[in-house]
């Protein structure tokens, strides 16, 4: 398991897309939507890790109702598996609830699962697995 990416919620890729490439000193690698979740990101490569912002693209979206409540900022941790089908039958007998157990297509060509934030001390993780 590795850490693959920290989910950032903005209000606007175009505002925190200049932030970020200043902050890091490199431009995004790629901008890329997903309509089921109803988000459009923006990936920046940090040594072996990355960073994900996030834009809500509809008001139904898990980052728009975040931002309904909370102000910009880390919205989850993604940790990378090699069989995500494994992973998840591992957490669910450690005790962890997922939000859904069924991996559905994620940005950045991966697979991913959500655990319910609830189940780890306060933290949405995201579990993810390259497609092959
Ligand atoms: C998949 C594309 C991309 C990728 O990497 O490939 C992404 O990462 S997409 C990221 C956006 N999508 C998601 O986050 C999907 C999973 N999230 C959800 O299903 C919901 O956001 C959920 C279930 C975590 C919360 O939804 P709900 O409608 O229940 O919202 P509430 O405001 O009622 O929250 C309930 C409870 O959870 C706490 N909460 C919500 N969001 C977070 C968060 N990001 N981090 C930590 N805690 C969170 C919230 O504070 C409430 O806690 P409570 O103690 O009950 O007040
Ligand atoms: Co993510």
């Amino acid at each position: 398991m590795k850490l693959e990416h920290i989910g950032i919620a903005v209000k606007s890729l175009e505002t925190s897309d200049d932030l970020f490439s200043r902050l890091l000193g490199r431009e995004n690698y790629k901008q890329e939507s997903v309509e089921r979740e109803g988000v459009k990101t923006s990936f920046y490569k940090v040594g072996e890790s990355k960073i994900e912002l996030l834009e809500a693209t509809n008001t139904e979206s898990a980052i728009s109702k975040y931002l309904d409540k909370n102000r910009e900022g880390v919205h989850h941790l993604a940790f990378s598996v090699d069989n995500i089908l494994e992973e998840i039958e591992r957490l669910q007998s450690a005790g962890f609830q997922f939000i859904s157990t069924e991996p559905k297509e994620g940005a950045d060509n991966k697979l991913v699962v959500f655990l319910h934030p609830k189940t780890t001390n306060g933290v949405l993780v995201e579990i993810c697995q390259e497609k092959n």
